[in-house]
């Protein structure tokens, strides 16, 4: 890993969590002394790139948009967030134009205020994204928070909870419109996994055989859910992730990326997760 911005730390009790400045991009969460989140050993954490791992935030589009010139997931994980409230356990971060990079925030000249919260509680995190519009105008966004888990042997987790969702199959995609329902109970990585699980009206999905537990995520105002693993030949053409971190990570991330939220004058916007470690 690469330098080491400014972090704030929360503690409870033996659970602990590290945010960085940078991206609010939260990179690590223990429970006793477990580490939950997956961060590459190739990340950058001096704010020279987005980091390879942990909790990045997506704000205002995920992935590549035509009609948009930001690079991929916009740049709420690449600029600069200000913590204005702490206690032990809960930490509130803020970003508003002025914290965006100068060339980033020409391509969105929008004025927008993001809250982030992470609070922390026994065996329990909770990171919460408030999406404000104090402008004159309304604007559109999508959002995601992109959380990268650790596990000890990705050939032997499960993600719990997408059975019979339409999901959009990122690589292979269909030819046409219609997509494919998820048919399994368990959903498993044995190659790469890109989906966009659409419209999951179950609020709770569960990563069994982490290796250290199962962990849930439960999600509230976030209708979709994205399963990602680059898996070998992606893991190799990725300078920030090292060859075989694919092992070691998944990333089940909650989102509301399949249509635009248009935000008008004024109004507020809000999604969370709760993960849980719910079995040891
Ligand atoms: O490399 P990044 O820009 O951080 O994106 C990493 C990944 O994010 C999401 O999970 C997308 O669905 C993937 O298509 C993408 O590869």
């Amino acid at each position: 890993m690469t330098g080491k911005g400014d972090t704030v730390t929360l503690t409870i009790g033996t659970s602990t969590a590290e945010i960085y400045l940078f991206g609010a991009t939260l990179t690590s969460w223990k429970t006793d002394g477990v580490e939950r989140i997956f961060v590459s050993e190739t990340a950058h954490l001096d704010g020279s790139k987005a980091i390879r791992g942990g909790i990045p935030l997506v704000f205002p589009h995920f992935g590549t948009v035509a009609t948009s010139k930001l690079p991929q997931h916009g740049f709420a994980r690449n600029s600069s967030w200000e913590c204005v409230k702490k206690t032990e356990s809960t930490a509130e971060f803020h970003l508003k134009p002025d914290g965006v990079p100068t060339k980033l925030r020409e391509l969105w000249p929008h004025d927008f205020h993001l809250i982030y919260t992470v609070t922390l509680a026994a065996n329990t995190l909770k990171t919460s994204l408030t999406i404000n519009n104090p402008s004159q105008e309304a604007w559109d966004f999508t959002t995601l928070l992109h959380t990268y888990f650790a596990v000890k042997d990705i050939s032997r987790v499960k993600v719990a909870g997408l059975k019979g969702y339409a999901f959009l199959d990122k690589v292979n995609p269909p030819e046409g419109d219609a997509k494919p329902e998820e048919s399994r109970e368990h959903v498993n990585v044995a190659g790469e996994v890109d989906r966009v699980y659409e419209a999951v009206s179950n609020n709770k999905i569960t990563i069994l055989e982490t290796g250290s537990g199962d962990v849930e995520v439960h999600k509230s105002h976030f209708p979709d859910v994205v399963v990602w693993n680059p898996w070998i030949e992606k893991a190799k053409a990725m300078a920030d992730f090292g060859d075989e971190d694919y092992r070691k990570m998944i990333c089940v991330e909650v989102g509301s990326v399949t249509d635009f939220i248009s935000l008008a004058p004024g109004k507020t916007w809000e999604g969370s997760q709760t993960l849980v470690v719910a079995r040891l």
